[in-house]
């Protein structure tokens, strides 16, 4: 259902919206809520009088008001509520005080304390966001997107709550994760809160946890699995080809047999990618660019160690690939840099477990012929470290301490400025912290983490972490594709946003040992990264022909600042 239209006056050429609700329903929804910003104008008109108190708000007192209710708040989990109800109560104020106060609320709206309020979902929410596709109402999917209120749909963050952050299976209670990303793609890529849909396909839930709680909110069942799971997503899919015919899909936190299947499948067939393995794979590599102006070394004469091999690990380890591809190492080469482990130690190729998506990066027996081993059925973590000499350590295996100080201080003995990206979520399953990572190191070792830690103090100086996690990416993606209307997004447009996002480190950043930029310009991060992969996607001859600075005049234009617009009453027509 329709509750407002963009507008622009002609003869004014002012923009505003034209409204289909009146008085008490306009309070309450969120998208055209202006509070106490409502004019008295539109008070007479909209059916406001007497509604709302005497006094007019400018957006900032509506903000600064905000704040200060916000600050009361005793705890993450209950600064959390506080902007998720202010979220559904107004959301151009929300996005007005995320956006002005972004270092303080991220780690509120997203990881880590998004993650602490999955782990609780069915227990603290207050009001549904986006819609929940289940077993029992598939079949009406048409009338689902039907009741989407929202104008155009153009983004959608999906996820079926198989693997959540670092926390496994939290069935429909991972809603809050697209929600989360959701916030992010009109936070900082610009998008507006009008075209962004999250989206929970709830198949059930193997959580005996869940299923056994009488508040769970979820499907009660167990999860769908093959043919009928497969099924269940194609119907999913079609139904956003037939209903948001332009929109962008962003699968979200799958299980990794699904996301691996679930990528191939449909990125030819709709604008689509993988955010936990495309998307964190870019940011990692982005990290691994920096790391090596820094060093001065090229990334193709590293020794890349990937410790678990499932999304992340492949995302990273492709992007790699991608990457020194492109500098003209044979593909075969390119592969060789990285040294992939998982469950089983070394992956190699005579391994029959062997996943199809981890046999590209399986190494030859013959390989490890003079290796020292304890055992030579399991190649561990430390065997890989004594004998390939890692000169950059990556974790994505969700196990905190993994990267043991016995671990990096072997790795640091053979490599002056190790690179050790500790890249699992939320906070409490990091690998090993940026403290350890120094401590181990000498301060010598140059780290970043998928979740935010507060700064080191050495003796001689005070060390940042940077955060190298996927919201530096996937933003300026799904902006880019977007705006070039690419039927696809390709690996080389991921190639694209890794270097641009590097581009972005200053040599005064880069001094401080910092891989990423700061958190305070993932703004103008998603704007490059957007006009980045628009350009790449029309140099593959994919989407709009237009010039360079065609492409950045678009990607400013379609980036929204949260700010109220005049409204005027109107009728769906
Ligand atoms: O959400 C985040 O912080 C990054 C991410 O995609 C994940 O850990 O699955
Ligand atoms: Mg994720």
């Amino acid at each position: 259902m329709k509750t407002f239209s963009f507008k622009v006056d002609p003869l004014t050429g002012e923009q505003y919206y034209e409204v289909y609700l009146r008085g008490q329903q306009l309070l309450t929804d969120p998208l055209l809520n202006k509070g106490s910003h409502f004019s008295i104008e539109e008070r007479a008109s909209l059916g406001l009088t007497g509604l709302l108190p005497h006094g007019v708000s400018s957006l900032e007192e509506e903000a600064a008001r905000s704040l200060e209710s916000y600050r009361r708040k005793p705890d993450d989990l209950e600064r959390y509520l506080f902007l998720l109800g202010l979220l559904n109560r107004n959301e151009t104020l929300f996005y007005k005080l995320l956006t002005e106060n972004l270092i303080e609320m991220l780690p509120i709206v997203y990881t880590p304390t998004v993650g602490q309020a999955c782990l609780l979902l069915s227990r603290i929410m207050r009001r549904a966001r986006g819609v929940y596709i289940h077993p029992d109402n598939i079949a009406a999917i048409d009338t689902i997107f039907a009741n989407v209120p929202l104008p155009e749909v153009q983004l959608i963050v999906v996820t079926d709550g198989e693997r959540i952050l670092g926390l496994g299976d939290l069935g429909a209670d991972g809603m809050g994760i697209p929600v989360g990303k959701v916030s992010l793609y009109v936070a900082a890529g610009g998008l507006h809160p009008a075209c962004c849909l999250p989206v929970c396909l709830d198949v059930g839930t193997n959580n005996d946890r869940l299923l056994a709680d009488p508040l769970y909110l979820g499907f009660r069942r167990r999860r769908l699995e093959g043919e009928d799971y497969d099924r269940f997503v194609e119907r999913f899919v079609l139904g956003v080809k037939r209903n948001f015919p332009n929109a962008l899909i962003q699968w979200e936190d799958f299980a990794k047999h699904k996301a691996f299947r679930l990528l191939e499948r449909y990125r030819e067939r709709i604008p689509s990618f993988n955010d936990d393995i495309q998307g964190t794979g870019a940011t990692a590599l982005a990290a691994l660019l920096t790391a090596s102006r820094i060093k001065q070394k090229p990334l193709a004469a590293e020794r890349v160690v990937i410790v678990g091999f499932g999304q992340a690990g492949v995302g990273t380890a492709k992007a790699i690939a991608t990457y020194l591809q492109s500098q003209g190492l044979p593909p075969e080469e390119a592969r060789k840099v990285v040294w992939p482990v998982d469950v089983q130690g070394l992956l190699c190729q005579d391994d029959p477990s062997l996943e199809p998506w981890q046999r590209p990066f399986a190494r030859k027996r013959e390989e490890i012929a003079g290796w020292k081993l304890k055992d030579p059925q399991k190649i561990t973590l430390e065997d890989v470290v004594v004998n390939v000499k890692p000169t950059i350590l990556v974790g994505v295996t969700a196990q905190p301490g993994l990267f043991s100080t016995k671990l990096l201080q072997q790795v640091a003995k053979e490599e002056a400025r190790p690179v050790i990206l500790a890249l699992s979520n939320p906070t409490s399953k990091s690998e090993c912290t940026p403290e350890d990572a120094l401590a181990a190191t000498g301060g010598r070792a140059l780290v970043a983490t998928g979740s935010p830690f507060p700064p080191v103090s050495l003796e001689d100086r005070t060390v940042e972490t940077s955060q190298c996690n996927n919201l530096y990416v996937f933003p300026g993606v799904g902006l880019g594709t977007l705006v070039a209307k690419a039927p696809k997004i390709t690996d080389e447009m991921f190639l694209a946003a890794s270097e641009a996002l590097s581009a972005m480190v200053s040599a005064e950043e880069q001094e401080r040992g910092l891989l990423l930029p700061p958190l305070t310009s993932v703004r103008q991060v998603a704007r490059e990264v957007a006009v980045a992969v628009a350009k790449k996607a029309r140099d593959q001859g994919l989407g709009r022909l237009l010039a360079d600075e065609e492409i950045e005049e678009v990607v400013s234009q379609a980036q929204w600042e949260p700010r109220f617009v005049p409204y005027r009453p109107g009728r769906p027509s």
